[in-house]
């Protein structure tokens, strides 16, 4: 298949002889070293029966790298223009879907088609069908992407993205560092994740102001099935981080106010021998999910 040639110079001639300039509202940083555009799809161990999603087409580029291994790709750009001329470069390619739009609804959800789409690729593929994300997400968009993604049935069995370095830490913090957040929970709480690379500002055209990783996270069942309501778990930790540095008891007081009275948070924490000193921020990952499962039987739900 045609590969397209991925340097700074080839990708401002193909964007210029069709008018076009990058537009940082959509996080248009594109990767130009195609060693590394290999990387992210050698990243996620591709095999035949996977069905990829892509969040970012751009001009295509890491979509062929996609398609050459996967068996079903279905890619989303929101830029009209881009999206045009990704169609020409992976024009006849059967396993490659393109759709013009974007990938969110709003903040907390996808697009509406999205998952009907994976769905009915997987079905095509059989019973061995895998999930995945592999993208070089635009920087505003990655969060909600990716913590909206493992509230889907099924989730992605892996995700391999490019984000900006400062989110990628966050996400693998550990306890009692300023990184260490809800959203590291939240993915610690269902995945395992790790930077496999550092990328510097160069790799990408135009060059960011800051380093970007590609990170990688694998969907681990057996956490994520210790979790009976994700959707509880995931605002409850949202709700105790609100003002991390606060004493936990007084988080879990307001995060919990008009559903449990004091005295029943007091109940929970001595139970659970979380002390007046204790703080979120200091607890693991496992010890929140004790705690909210505690806190969600103290509520009835
Ligand atoms: C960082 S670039 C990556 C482009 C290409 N995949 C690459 O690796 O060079 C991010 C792409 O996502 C697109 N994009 C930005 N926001 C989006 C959204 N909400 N939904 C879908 N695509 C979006 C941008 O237009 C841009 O093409």
């Amino acid at each position: 298949m045609n590969q397209p040639r991925q340097t700074a110079t080839y990708l401002s001639k193909r964007l210029t002889a069709a008018g076009l300039r990058p537009v940082s509202k959509y996080g248009q940083n594109f990767l130009i070293d195609l060693n590394l555009v290999n990387l992210i799809a050698d990243s996620a161990e591709l095999r035949a029966n996977d069905v990829v999603l892509e969040v970012g087409t751009g001009v295509g580029s890491l979509t062929s790298q996609i398609a050459d291994k996967a068996g079903a790709v279905l890619s989303v750009e929101i830029d009209q223009n881009l999206h045009q001329l990704a169609s020409e470069e992976l024009a006849g390619r059967p396993n490659v879907k393109l759709i013009q739009g974007d990938a969110l609804r709003n903040k907390n959800s996808l697009r509406d088609d999205l998952m009907e789409l994976i769905g009915e690729a997987m079905q095509r593929i059989g019973d061995e069908a895998r999930f995945l994300l592999v993208a070089n997400l635009p920087y505003n968009v990655a969060t909600p992407i990716i913590s909206n993604l493992l509230h889907q049935t099924p989730p992605p069995d892996s995700m391999v993205v490019t984000i900006q370095k400062e989110l990628a830490d966050r996400i693998c913090a550990v306890p009692s560092t300023k990184d260490y957040s809800a959203l590291s929970i939240w993915i610690q709480s269902v995945c395992d994740a790790q930077i496999v690379r550092v990328l510097g500002p160069k790799v990408f055209w135009p060059r960011p102001k800051v380093d970007s990783a590609v990170l990688k996270m694998d969907l681990n069942q057996s956490k994520r099935d210790s979790i009976p309501d994700l959707r509880y778990f995931h605002e409850t930790v949202r709700a105790l981080f609100f003002h991390r540095r606060k004493f936990l008891r007084s988080n879990v007081v307001s995060a919990m106010k008009g559903r449990l009275e004091k005295a029943q948070v007091d109940e929970v924490l001595h139970q659970l021998g979380h002390d007046e000193d204790s703080r979120a921020e200091q607890l693991s990952v496992d010890e929140i999910k004790t705690l909210v499962e505690s806190l969600r039987i103290a509520e009835g739900k």
